[in-house]
């Protein structure tokens, strides 16, 4: 058993391969082995995340899922603890595995209740893993509301009921003031819904057991990213090794965005920061950052620079794109760049070329700027944003973020895209997205590969937040763009 973490390596497969993965295990296997062990290995959990608990409710559904639950049931009982099981469903309607495991937790002498008790030290939601097809209603429904209602932990079993394991679409989310801490324990495969969109709240601590069946000859859907290796700089390097980022952006009113993006690519590492602001009026010299060098943006040239282009540029920034594509070695597109692209066929036209140029792209959308480009609504990227970042990826030929709770990143198809798991909602707040704009500009000028400088961006980006002292003052976007690592 394996706790996930934001440095964790892994693939990540959606349903029909997890399926697949299951059928050919269990065909490999003594029949019932599989539950066995899941229901087994939810137990462990169980004491390990709430050693001192005396009563468990264990809501258990009409499917394979609830088989988990009367399996850990029967292993919690053996224990010495007291496992209290609802049921929801049609015993005459159980797939055979789990009725077998319905019938050992009747044998092990668990208790089966028609109501949830009336406290618990810790619930365990096994009512449906990777077969729901549609929303939860009645008593299912009501179930997960009073778990989430409650301060005691919940540990859910392969997927949280009613999360979308593919996409972390979800009909049943935990609502913001929901107090249980929560947990979840995933078998055979990873699944990308967890780590994205409603999945992170849905599932809390992500632990992941194989069921001693490693190894697949399947294709992952997505990957997790991991931490960034460090990159030691050579003694003998000068500022020339490490590139030149040129911030387009701060029409008037708006300055601090570029400003914010370009102390975020200084602070990252870049060898010179140019930025380059639309307002004809600004000042000649920020004070606070002497070593960002203001210049006005028509008269930078970018051909040997990388660009950061669209933060805070309003709708000036459309005049400048047409030159900034045609001629930025490489380019992070960002913010009001993004709205004008998504409004203008020929900047379109223009940004797909860069590609077939050799000219590396990184796009960094938040979900609204993405349904813009994808010429839908949010809440249909929202709905996969996996296949969101896939399709603005190879529409435009970028190396596409997703920004969000699980960034998704995704490049040019011959690799499966990442999903990034550090960064918290202590990044929701203004001027955070220029930062890592800016962040993602250092890493590009040092002529790394682009998917792989957002990749690394992108997870420091995150990490400081995850690192950001408890007690500390609210993180900033000034505060974040200073604490840039290298
Ligand atoms: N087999 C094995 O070896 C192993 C299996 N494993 C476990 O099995 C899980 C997958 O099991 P599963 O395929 O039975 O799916 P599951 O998630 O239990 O739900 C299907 C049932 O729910 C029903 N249903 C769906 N949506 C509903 C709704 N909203 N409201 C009400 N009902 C709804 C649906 O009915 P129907 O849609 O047909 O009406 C069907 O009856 C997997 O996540 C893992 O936990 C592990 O132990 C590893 C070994
Ligand atoms: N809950 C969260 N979890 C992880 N990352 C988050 C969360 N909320 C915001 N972020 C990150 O904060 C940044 C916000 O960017 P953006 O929405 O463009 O803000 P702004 O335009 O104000 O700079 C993105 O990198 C986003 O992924
Ligand atoms: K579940």
């Amino acid at each position: 058993m394996q706790c996930i973490t934001s440095a964790t390596v892994a693939d990540l497969f959606d349903i029909a391969a997890t399926r697949r993965i299951e059928q050919a295990a269990a065909a490999a296997l003594p029949h019932h082995t599989l539950m066995q062990r899941a229901g087994l290995a939810v137990a462990r959990l169980a004491m390990a995340v709430a050693p001192h608990a005396r009563t468990i409710w264990i809501a258990c559904g009409p499917g394979n899922n609830g088989g988990d639950g009367f399996e850990a049931a029967a292993q919690l009982q053996h224990r010495g603890f007291l496992p209290i099981v609802t049921f929801a469903g049609d015993e005459d309607r159980l797939p055979p595995d789990a009725r077998a495991s319905l019938q050992r937790a009747r044998d092990a002498g668990v208790i089966f209740a028609p109501e949830p008790p009336a406290t618990w030290d810790l619930a365990i939601d096994a009512l449906l893993g990777i077969g729901a097809t549609r929303p939860l209603a009645n008593a299912m429904a009501d179930w997960l509301r009073q778990m989430h209602a409650m301060a005691s932990p919940v540990l859910s079993v392969d997927v949280p009921s009613g999360l979308n394991a593919d996409t972390g679409a979800s009909s049943a989310t935990p609502h913001p003031g929901a107090l249980s801490p929560r947990f979840c324990l995933t078998f055979l495969t990873l699944k990308p819904g967890l780590f994205t969109a409603k999945g992170r709240d849905a599932a809390g601590t992500v632990w992941f057991d194989d069921l001693g069946c490693s190894g697949t000859a399947e294709s992952p859907a997505a990957r997790l990213a991991g931490a960034p290796a460090d990159a030691p700089r050579s003694h003998a390097s000068h500022k020339g090794n490490y590139g030149d980022v040129a911030v387009i952006g701060g029409a008037p009113g708006m300055a601090g965005a570029a400003l914010l993006a370009g102390s975020a690519a200084l602070h990252a590492g870049a060898g010179r920061v140019f930025v380059g602001l639309l307002d004809p009026d600004a000042a000649a010299v920020d004070l606070a950052q002497p070593e960002l060098m203001l210049r006005d943006a028509k008269a930078l040239d970018l051909s040997g620079m990388t660009a950061v282009c669209g933060c805070g540029g309003g709708a000036d920034i459309r005049a400048v794109l047409p030159r900034v594509l045609a001629t930025a070695a490489a380019l992070v597109l960002d913010a009001d760049a993004l709205n004008a692209i998504a409004n203008d066929g020929a900047l379109q036209a223009q940004l797909a070329s860069r590609a077939r140029r050799g000219r590396p792209t990184v796009i960094t959308p938040h979900p609204l700027e993405a349904a813009r480009l994808l010429n839908c609504t949010a809440a249909d990227v929202q709905a996969d944003r996996l296949a969101a970042a896939r399709q603005l990826a190879s529409r435009y030929g970028v190396v596409a973020v997703l920004k969000g709770s699980g960034t998704v990143i995704a490049g040019d198809g011959s690799t499966p895209p990442v999903l990034n798991l550090t960064g918290n909602a202590r990044l929701a707040t203004a001027g955070t997205g220029d930062v890592l704009a800016g962040m993602i500009g250092a890493a590009l000028a040092t002529q790394r590969p682009a998917f792989e400088a957002a990749r690394e961006a992108v997870w420091r980006h995150g990490h400081i937040a995850d690192t950001w002292p408890a007690g500390a003052p609210p993180l900033t976007a000034g505060a974040l763009a200073r604490q840039a690592p290298c």
